[in-house]
């Protein structure tokens, strides 16, 4: 099967969030914003329920892997768990009870891809506490989809997270940790492979042939030459100055107060940043809505949407689908990606 014939596999996320209802009312979108096929992983009476207390006329239909394509022109096609699990959730009320249904339909959804059933996954969000606190390893889709990726006997490959936009796209070189960690996590190594690894998928899957690459810095002016901070002079530095004479575009580290203003973000692709919230508070105020989360550096093409589970608004009928959307339209073109295909990066000045 060819591989714009496969349908997408979208995880159930945490059913008690907005997961669920954003799944639907992409769904009924599917003509207007061109939705690719999709086939939701988990409990199809739970999801016939959240449709119906909902008021949407979303008819429901359980699938076989090979059907959903087919399908999804008339109804919402999802695949139940395989080991047949069903799900009862309150919206806004999470429940650890729910756990082994969230994590299995990750793992059926890395099946799907690895099997050639479907094309990419993508993830509806999860709250990590609920999973943890049941003893899950993980501390995000991210780290465990590295995990699920790992060829036996071999270390797992190094998952990259980027948040994509057309107005902005960011990598936070340390991900889920404690800030007060993160100097100690922060190794020249780490930026190193991190920064290859954004190179070389923005050039094979986003077809860019020269991206230019940007480093903030971790402390405030990057350090102002040691006096606030060693880091960007010592680790830093010399990361980008060894990436530079392997080929790599990279500047940095850059002050990060005056990366993502709009004539700054004229010369780059794409902003490394140290921790998790330098680089997703400037994509989530400029593009909450249409952000992406996208894996770099595993065997498979992997989005998300850039938002949580928001459990303030679930079961209110008002959480907006046009993130799920966006990661759905953005794993399809990259799962059919071909290096003359260039995706819009937004800010080539
Ligand atoms: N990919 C994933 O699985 C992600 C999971 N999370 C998890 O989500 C949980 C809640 O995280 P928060 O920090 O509260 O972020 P959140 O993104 O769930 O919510 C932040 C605010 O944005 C609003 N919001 C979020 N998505 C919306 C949508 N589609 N339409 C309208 N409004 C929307 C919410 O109502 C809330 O006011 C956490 O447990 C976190 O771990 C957070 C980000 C990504
Ligand atoms: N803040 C982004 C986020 O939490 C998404 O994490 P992941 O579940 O995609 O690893």
């Amino acid at each position: 099967m060819a591989s714009d014939d496969r349908p997408l596999a979208l995880t159930l996320g945490d059913p008690s969030g907005i997961g669920p209802e954003i799944a639907l009312a992409a769904w009924r979108l599917r003509r207007e914003r061109a939705v690719p096929p999709f086939q939701l992983i988990g409990d199809p009476a739970f999801l016939e329920a959240t449709a119906y207390r909902l008021g949407l006329s979303v008819p429901v239909a359980e699938v076989e892997p090979d059907d959903a394509v087919e399908v999804f022109p008339r109804a919402l096609p999802v695949l139940p768990l395989p080991s047949g699990a069903t799900v009862t959730a309150t919206p806004g009320a999470p429940d650890s009870a729910n756990a082994g249904a969230v994590v299995e339909s990750i793992t059926a959804a890395v099946d799907l891809v690895r099997a050639g059933v479907a094309s990419a996954i993508v993830t509806n969000p999860i709250a990590k506490f609920v999973l943890t606190r049941v003893g899950f390893a993980h501390p995000g889709h991210t780290e465990f989809l590295a995990a699920l990726a790992a060829r036996e006997g071999r270390e797992p490959p190094l998952p990259v997270m980027m948040l994509w936009s057309d107005t902005l796209a960011v990598v936070p070189v340390t991900i889920h940790v404690a800030l007060r960690r993160v100097p100690d996590l922060l190794t020249q190594d780490l930026v190193e492979r991190t920064a290859r690894i954004v190179h070389a998928d923005l050039r094979a899957r986003f077809g860019l042939d020269a991206p230019r690459l940007v480093l903030s810095g971790l402390n405030p002016h990057a350090g102002e030459s040691g006096t606030m901070g060693t880091e960007d002079r010592d680790v830093l530095a010399p990361a980008v100055a060894a990436l530079r004479s392997e080929g790599i575009d990279i500047r940095g580290p850059l002050p990060a107060d005056t990366l993502f203003h709009e004539r700054a973000r004229a010369t780059y692709d794409v902003a490394l940043t140290p921790t998790h919230d330098q680089a997703l508070i400037p994509i989530k105020t400029l593009a909450f809505d249409e952000g992406v989360n996208v894996t770099l550096g595993l065997p498979f093409v992997r989005t998300s949407p850039d938002h949580g589970t928001a459990f303030d608004i679930a079961g209110k009928g008002i959480a907006k689908p046009d993130s799920l959307i966006a990661a759905l339209r953005l794993a399809q073109r990259l799962a059919q990606s071909r290096a003359d295909t260039v995706l819009p990066f937004p800010v080539r000045g």
